[in-house]
């Protein structure tokens, strides 16, 4: 049976890293005949080529910073022929990015698509890296850089065609006989062959995806971390692996941002029996993602997201009003902004939304042209979102817990997520730490 296995970024940095890739994928290759394994582009190289994009004049540097580290990479891990073909290949691919690099500086101008098309670049190079590294070591290995889905042209965030996809993946398999096949992971493209992206942690659910639409039964998202852990390792001092998650939990922290995945990672497993397994290349410990609630199940995980805006609408001319929120959420869209929570009170006096910080702005300057007309008042306030998860808060024990932990920080507003597995709570700035580090002491304590 074939086994999916995604590298992280994380843990591509250095010669010892690949070391340990190159022995994982041995160590699967004895179970599995076939191992798809899905790449991400190498620490950083997402976030440098979205500097790039940024910052247009230094664009040609950020690009040969990246090559140059590619090529050492490779030399010290492939030699012989195999390091010939291969630089000619980073190189080739290389060439064509500093051309996009140059234009971009000159033209000092970034479409969407453009950009989707600089990060593109990011897993390609890595796949050919990641592919001449474990042919260098042995295993019979091919990279393919041409994404293995189609997507629509939502650039930066674009949506999988099931169907179209799937007979790609279909024909990649076949027309590959290597047991081992490199594939990016994060990128797509359209009907027409256009580079698109499916949004930052990306190649998560490209894993599991791909999963789906080969009909197999265990993805493993390989990481620095051992496993999905009770909160993030670099803020929580204590904090531990989960060692299992039900799908709906899984779900839920994904959304509220552990472990950097992509809020769709898990879809893809729902209505299947396939399994993910979160583990680190570094030491022992995972977590196993199926299934669901069981009934000794408590809570799991907690999340802090600290730098979003609570803007409120204040308005008696919403109240009533058939389509007054409808009018102020497609502000949001048009401003191209994403919606964390929203809520209004019954008296429906008032529209809360809460939105990343870095985008508010552009939401702000949208609801201002509505002023005289639908709003009278925006109130805009720094505040955290904490959100703790686990089936057990379903159990009335656990859930009157938390909120009586929860009520001492004054919450601006409180919700709950699918299914009944997790809680979220807006709080102000000050508190949101605290109030974490408050329930995830809960958590570890069992
Ligand atoms: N609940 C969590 N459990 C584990 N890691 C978390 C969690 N929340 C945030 N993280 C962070 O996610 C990081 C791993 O994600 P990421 O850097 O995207 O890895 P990769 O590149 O391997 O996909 C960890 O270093 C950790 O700091
Ligand atoms: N390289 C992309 C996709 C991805 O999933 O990366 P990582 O596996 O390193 O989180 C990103 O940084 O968003």
């Amino acid at each position: 049976m074939a086994l999916i296995v995604k590298i992280g970024g994380s843990i591509q940095k250095d010669e010892k890293d690949y070391e340990l890739i190159v022995k994982k994928i041995q160590d699967f290759s004895k179970k599995s005949d076939k191992i798809i394994v899905v790449t991400s582009a190498i620490k950083n190289v997402t976030n440098e080529l979205i500097s790039a994009t940024l910052n247009t004049d230094n664009s040609p540097n950020i690009v040969t910073e990246i090559y140059e580290r590619h090529i050492k990479l490779l030399s010290k891990l492939a030699d012989g022929k195999e390091f010939e073909n291969s630089f000619k290949d980073i190189s080739r691919l290389s060439d064509e990015l500093f051309r996009v690099a140059w234009s971009i500086r000159v033209l000092d101008e970034v479409t969407p698509r453009v950009r989707d098309y600089i990060l593109s670049f990011g897993e390609r190079m890595a796949t050919l890296l990641l592919s001449a590294i474990l042919r260098s070591n042995g295993i019979e290995a091919e990279g393919v850089i041409t994404p293995p889905f189609i997507t629509d042209e939502n650039y930066g965030e674009a949506n999988v065609i099931e169907d179209l996809s799937k007979k790609e993946i279909m024909s990649i398999l076949e027309n590959v006989k290597a047991n081992v096949i490199v594939l990016p992971g994060f990128i797509g493209r359209t009907k027409e062959g256009r580079y698109t992206t499916l949004g930052r942690g990306g190649s998560d659910y490209t894993a599991t995806l791909l999963g789906k639409l080969i009909g197999l039964r265990e993805v493993r998202l390989v990481t620095e971390v051992p496993g999905i852990m009770t909160g993030d390792p670099k803020k929580f001092e204590n904090a531990k692996t989960i060692t299992r998650l039900s799908l709906e939990e899984a779900i839920e922290l994904s959304q509220l941002g552990a472990k950097r995945l992509h809020p769709r990672t898990f879809d893809p497993v729902f209505g299947s029996d396939m399994k993910v397994i979160v583990e680190s290349l570094y030491e022992d410990g995972f977590t196993m993602i199926n299934g669901e609630c069981e009934n000794n199940d408590g809570l799991k995980g907690i999340s802090l997201l600290d730098n979003a805006k609570l803007i409120t609408v204040e308005s008696t001319k919403i109240v009533g009003k058939i389509g007054s929120a409808a009018r102020i959420t497609n502000e949001a869209k048009e401003a191209g902004v994403n919606i964390i929570s929203i809520s209004q009170p019954a008296s429906e006096t008032t529209i809360q939304l809460v939105v990343d910080s870095l985008s508010a702005n552009r939401l702000l300057s949208k609801l201002e042209e509505l002023k005289g007309t639908l709003v009278k008042d925006i109130e805009v306030n720094d505040v955290n979102i904490v959100g703790i998860v686990g089936c057990g808060i379903k159990k009335k024990e656990i859930s009157t817990k938390v909120l009586s932990i929860a009520s001492s920080y004054d919450p601006l507003a409180i919700s709950r997520g699918i299914s009944n597995v997790s809680m979220t709570f807006i709080v102000n700035k000050e508190e949101g730490e605290k109030l974490a580090k408050e329930l995830h002491k809960v958590i570890v304590s069992g």
